[in-house]
């Protein structure tokens, strides 16, 4: 079983008095800092000029420095811009100004495992990847709770570096929901494969299909929309709350044999395909094959991003939010 640490397990003090260089101040970026400074930590922003959320980070009340005069100011530098433009911040803004007394931090294991960015032997790195959207990680910190989280240790040269891993941690409310240590390998794998083909890739294509495979069949496409879409969530949310076992204890009989049964057809289909794309992501294809489209410009995301934009289910979907304003009472900024 894995070691599961809690608030009691982990001490703020490998962060008093220092600071914090957050990179980036998008979804992560932006509930890392907040959360950072309401427990106490100093934080400063790192932006390039001309940056979009810039504006954001001084509203909400933080210096804002170019990259690489915030990794001089700082003892702790968290990477929180998108991966790909990770190794390029590197070696521009932060490998000149790096010391033994710096530590490198990131949230996913990508640039590290994948070696796109490889630091001296002498600086700490470490990882505390929340297993949630950032949006989630700063609304869930403001309510007193927290979003789980993995942590990881590359290079541990002061030998305390796993403790600054745990503080982080802490101070991000990720402790509160508990945190396991693992290895950037096993983050960087795993997360992939959990959005490829579970939490993102999975249920979109499963969305999709299912909205598709009615409206084709001549239903009508609001009634697509509830069950394929919005029904999904209040599924999902028991599965959340009391498990598969207890979500089936709310489902009607006729539901769960059909669950069990049809269920078990989609498994059996779908179980091989997830072995193979866990394959592309442990060879480094995965990998490889996105590096090379952001080299190209990214034709390929970018077209796919849009075909999909303008699905059929976003237009009924966006209709039918409207009259349930509640679901999104809170902006996503
Ligand atoms: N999204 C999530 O919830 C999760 C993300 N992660 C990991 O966290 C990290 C951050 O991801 P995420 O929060 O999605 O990132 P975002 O795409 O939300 O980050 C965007 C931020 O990075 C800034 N940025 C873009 N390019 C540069 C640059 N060249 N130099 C400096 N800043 C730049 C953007 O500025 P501007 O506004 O100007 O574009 C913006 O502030 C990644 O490693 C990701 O894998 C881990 C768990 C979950
Ligand atoms: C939200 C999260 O954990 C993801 C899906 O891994 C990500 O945004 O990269
Ligand atoms: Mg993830
Ligand atoms: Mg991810």
């Amino acid at each position: 079983m894995a070691k599961v640490y809690y608030d009691q397990d982990a001490t703020l003090e490998p962060l008093i008095g220092k600071t914090v260089a957050v990179l980036g101040y998008g979804s992560q970026g932006h509930a890392h800092a907040l959360n950072l400074r309401d427990s106490g930590i100093r934080v400063i922003v790192g932006l390039p000029e001309g940056s979009k959320s810039k504006r954001k980070a001084i509203e909400d009340g933080f210096a804002v420095f170019q990259p690489a005069r915030a990794v001089q100011e700082a003892d702790i530098i968290m990477f929180l811009t998108p991966d790909t433009v990770q190794p390029q911040i590197y070696k521009e803004s932060v490998e000149p100004y790096l010391d033994s007394s710096k530590s490198l931090a990131f949230a996913h294991g990508f640039n590290i495992h994948f070696r796109q960015i490889v630091p001296p032997k002498d600086v700490d790195v470490f990882m505390v990847a929340p297993k949630g959207p950032g949006h989630l990680v700063r609304w869930m910190y403001e309510e007193g709770k927290g979003v789980p989280a993995l942590v990881a240790v590359h290079q541990d040269a002061s030998g305390f570096c796993k403790d600054k891993a745990l503080a982080y941690a802490k101070a991000i409310g990720a402790t509160r929901a508990g945190v396991i240590e693992t290895t950037f390998k096993e983050e960087t794998e795993t997360d992939l494969f959990g959005e490829q083909t579970v939490l993102c890739g999975g249920v979109t294509a499963l969305i999709k299909a299912g909205f598709e495979t009615l409206i084709e069949a001549g239903y009508q496409p609001e009634v697509a929309y509830f069950e394929c879409l919005h029904e999904l969530k209040l599924i999902v949310d028991l599965i959340y709350q009391y498990g598969i076992a207890g979500m089936r204890y709310s489902i009607s009989d006729t539901a769960k044999y059909g669950d069990v049964t049809r269920g078990e057809r989609i498994y059996q289909l779908v179980k091989p395909l997830m072995k193979e794309v866990l394959e592309e992501i442990q060879k480094g294809e995965f990998a490889k094959e996105w590096i090379l489209e952001n080299q190209a410009g990214r034709p390929v995301f970018n077209a796919l991003l849009e075909k999909d934009r303008k699905h059929a289910i976003e237009e009924v979907g966006e209709k039918l939010r409207e009259m349930m304003p509640w679901i999104t009472s809170k902006e996503l900024k």
